[in-house]
């Protein structure tokens, strides 16, 4: 698969402070589809530099996407950021708190850029921010938007909702992937996780951010077809095929009304199992290179 392919299918997306070797030593290591070296809120203003030093140091050739999030266009630190990417291999740049003023800043050439969507403005232009032709997905940043809009501090379900929503159709409308979810703040609580994911999954989202790597397996897991998914989709597609071959445009299957619309759903299933499955394989292949 090639990055373009694996940005589009990728469930889990690893953050790691940028400046802290360790960290990202294993983070490579964790099974997540990408790790996001972040040189925003997770490095201290007087280590951002040295962030973005072990960045350019340590970006292996193979494994897991590579994206990097660089500070705010609105801070001091964004110039530098974007400065040092412009020389590097990079698989996709992630640009906090997104609007459509500062992907002009970003400008139109260079790698794909993931848009985090995590502020009340930037929420209300998230087609906008979608369309630019360099945004591959949209991310919800739960911690800053519900700071920003005094959600309570364990916000879940009911306050997520509305921009879960948002982020889903405007996607969709912009024709790019379906989005990443929030970050699940409780490090110690991959149930709590789990919850979170299954639920954003029934909603239309994509896959998935992480900070800490036991979230990662619960977020691969939720966000790939399963197994019964899989069989199920398998047997629409089978029931439809041979409807039409007998000039019906309807099937039966498990008790339920087969369609186009329907079938359209069961190939995205069998679409989505493929990927994962050869992304796991191109990273199994890569870790055993290594
Ligand atoms: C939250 C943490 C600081 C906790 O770290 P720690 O106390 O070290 O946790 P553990 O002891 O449980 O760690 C066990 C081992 O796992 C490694 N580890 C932990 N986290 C990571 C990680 N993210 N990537 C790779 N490896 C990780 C530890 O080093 C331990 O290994 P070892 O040393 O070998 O024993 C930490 O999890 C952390 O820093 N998380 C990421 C923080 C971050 O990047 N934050 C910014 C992104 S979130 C955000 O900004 C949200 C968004 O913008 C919004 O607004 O919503
Ligand atoms: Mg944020």
């Amino acid at each position: 698969m090639d990055v373009t392919e694996r940005l589009r299918a990728a469930r889990s997306l690893l953050f790691v402070p940028a400046d802290d070797r360790r960290k990202v030593a294993r983070a490579w290591t964790s099974g997540a589809d990408a790790v996001v070296l972040d040189l925003e809120d997770a490095v201290a203003p007087a280590r951002k530099q040295a962030g973005r030093q072990l960045v350019s140091e340590v970006l292996p050739a193979t494994g897991p996407l590579r994206i990097v999030r660089v500070n705010g266009t609105d801070t001091p630190w964004a110039a530098e950021d974007l400065r040092m990417l412009d020389g590097m291999s990079v698989d996709a740049v992630m640009l906090p708190k997104a609007s459509p003023e500062s992907l002009s800043a970003v400008g139109d050439e260079g790698p794909p850029v993931i848009a985090l969507v995590e502020t009340a403005a930037g929420l209300r232009r998230a087609y906008e921010i979608a369309s630019h032709a360099r945004v591959v997905a949209l991310a919800l940043g739960g911690a800053d938007l519900g700071a920003e809009l005094s959600w309570a501090e364990d916000a879940a379900a009911e306050e997520l909702l509305h921009a879960r929503s948002v982020l889903v159709v405007d996607s969709a409308a912009a024709g790019i992937r379906a989005p990443f979810d929030v970050v699940h703040l409780a490090v110690g609580d991959p149930e709590g996780a789990r919850v979170e994911a299954e639920r954003a999954r029934r909603l239309g989202l994509g896959g998935k951010l992480c900070v800490h790597p036991r979230q990662v397996p619960v977020v691969n897991t939720v966000f790939a077809p399963s197994q019964r998914e899989r069989e199920w989709a398998a047997r629409v597609v089978r029931a439809l095929d041979e409807a039409l071959e007998l000039g019906s445009a309807v099937a039966v299957v498990d008790g339920k009304l087969v369609d186009a619309p329907v079938a359209r759903r069961a190939r995205a299933t069998l679409r989505a199992a493929e990927a994962h499955s050869a992304s796991s394989v191109t990273t199994s292949k890569e870790a055993q290179c290594n």
